[in-house]
């Protein structure tokens, strides 16, 4: 249990992370006005941090992020979580090895959303970050999205991620909606989201110049994203 004093200054440092990551989206051009949203996680308090709704980016400060607890009872703040909030809250309560998480309206990875398709994985790329195709989450049905429709999203993310290691699929686009990612931390769920749209980006350009073409065989899949999270048995050895 961590003393008072311990614990305030943790949250300060989670209010920095989660401030600076939602900053980081504008700078990789992912959101448009106030669309998108991230949140980080301090496991030992057991608290998120997650941008407040509707605020422009230009006026967020660490000061103001909205600190939760996993249950989604508001512990300080004086505005609104996001009103993505309880999808951010699933993913954390159902895996416990990611640390941050990302929202945002990308158009490329919301061309594929609303499309209704995964997006594939046909280079090297993406066999870097994502261990096979980004799936498409099936739709919502009008009593999800009118009962609970941001619980329902992560349930649904759930669902569609079932067995699924989540961090070697760091995310996933949910039907006629948009892309979630997530990651070991803030930073590194806001750079899973900027690989993400760039792949969707080339996923569709692949498409268009050649429709025939195919995922990758699993041996480069493989080879990439086993050896670029130090998984490969021959990692560093020469080929
Ligand atoms: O998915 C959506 C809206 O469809 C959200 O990403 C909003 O675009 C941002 O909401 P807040 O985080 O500001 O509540």
């Amino acid at each position: 249990m961590l003393a008072d004093s311990a614990a305030a200054q943790r949250i300060i440092e989670l209010r920095e992370q989660v401030y600076l990551a939602n900053m980081a989206l504008q700078t990789h051009n992912l959101v448009t006005f106030t669309w998108g949203n991230v949140s980080g996680i301090d496991r030992e308090l057991g608290l998120v941090a997650i941008k407040p709704s509707g605020v422009e980016y230009a006026k967020l400060s660490p000061a103001n992020m909205v600190i939760l607890n996993l249950a989604g009872k508001v512990i300080e703040g004086d505005l609104k979580p996001s009103s993505d909030t309880s999808t951010h809250l699933v993913l954390y309560r159902s895996y416990e090895d990611i640390g941050g998480v990302v929202h945002t309206h990308s158009p490329f990875a919301c061309a594929w959303a609303q499309a209704g398709l995964s997006i594939p994985a046909l280079g090297t790329t993406h066999a870097d970050y994502f261990y096979g195709d980004i799936p498409c989450t099936r739709a919502l049905t009008e009593a999800e999205v009118a009962t609970n429709y941001e619980l329902n999203t992560g349930l649904v993310i759930e669902e569609t991620l079932g067995s699924t290691e989540p961090l070697s699929m760091p995310g996933i686009v949910v039907k006629e909606h948009g892309p979630f990612t997530w990651g070991t931390s803030p930073d590194n769920a806001v750079h899973n989201a900027v690989v993400l749209e760039e792949v969707a980006k080339m996923a569709l350009h692949t498409k268009q110049l050649n429709p025939q073409v195919t995922s990758l065989n699993q041996a480069l899949l493989d080879k990439h994203y086993l050896r670029k999270h130090g998984k490969d048995a021959y990692y560093g050895q020469e080929d």
